[in-house]
């Protein structure tokens, strides 16, 4: 409901801020099954972007779950809404001349593509974090694979929910071939390529 709500101008813009932060912001938008890999690389990568000197920001679905998400749960309908909110918080941060990492699994093509809309051209970067099932299930960084098996955990991505893999994303990650490093210069080359580090 948007009745009675006029939508107010702020005074500095999205470019000013991106001028004093000397960077272009964008969301970098992990997806990829529990345990492929997207925590583990959104932090290096936050990790390089902070040391040097750039300003950077890590949303997590098991974190963001403990708070502004703690009323949702893995049903479609509370994922659909898990999604909508991080990319309308990403908005906001992009807007703060921010580049967010986002790790959340995002399992639907749909629902990807609703937050790619939030965005100028450009801005919303999807980063396919493709590890097969059967290596994120050897993981098991959480033991959360196992009582999905054992019938423990209901509606569980990769075993009992549906994992749609990104239709056309500016990235691909192979974390069964690449190393964390590896892929950290893949993804800061793809940012200076695009202008948004320089
Ligand atoms: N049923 C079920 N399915 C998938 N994942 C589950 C489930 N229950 C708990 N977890 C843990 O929650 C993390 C996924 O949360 P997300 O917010 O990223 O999920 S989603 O984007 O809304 O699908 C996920 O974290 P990651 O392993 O980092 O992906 C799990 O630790
Ligand atoms: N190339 C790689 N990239 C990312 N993680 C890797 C890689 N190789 C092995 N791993 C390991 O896989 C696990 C991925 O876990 P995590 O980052 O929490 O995944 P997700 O956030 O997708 O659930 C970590 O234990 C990490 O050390």
């Amino acid at each position: 409901m948007t009745r009675n709500i006029v939508w107010h101008q702020t005074s500095v813009k999205k470019t000013e801020r991106q001028k004093q932060l000397k960077q272009k912001s964008c969301v970098l938008w992990f997806t990829g099954l529990s345990g492929s890999g997207k925590s583990t690389l959104a932090n290096a990568l936050d990790h390089q972007l902070f040391k040097q000197g750039n300003s950077s920001y890590v949303l997590d679905g098991d974190n963001i779950r403990h708070g502004l998400n703690k009323d949702l749960g893995f049903t479609d309908a509370d994922r659909n809404e898990n999604i909508r909110r991080i990319g309308e918080v990403s908005k906001l941060f992009v807007d703060a001349g921010t580049i967010v990492s986002t790790a959340f699994i995002s399992p639907f093509q749909k629902d990807r593509d609703t937050v790619r809309a939030l965005f100028e051209q450009g801005e919303f970067i999807e980063i396919y974090v493709n590890c097969s099932l059967e290596e994120c299930e050897k993981r098991d960084v959480k033991g959360l694979y196992k009582k999905a098996r054992a019938g423990e955990i209901s509606h569980f991505t990769g075993i009992s929910s549906p994992y749609e893999k990104p239709d056309a994303p500016e990235l691909v990650i192979e974390t069964d071939n690449l190393s964390v490093d590896e892929a950290v210069q893949t993804i800061l080359t793809y940012l200076k390529e695009k202008q948004i580090l320089f």
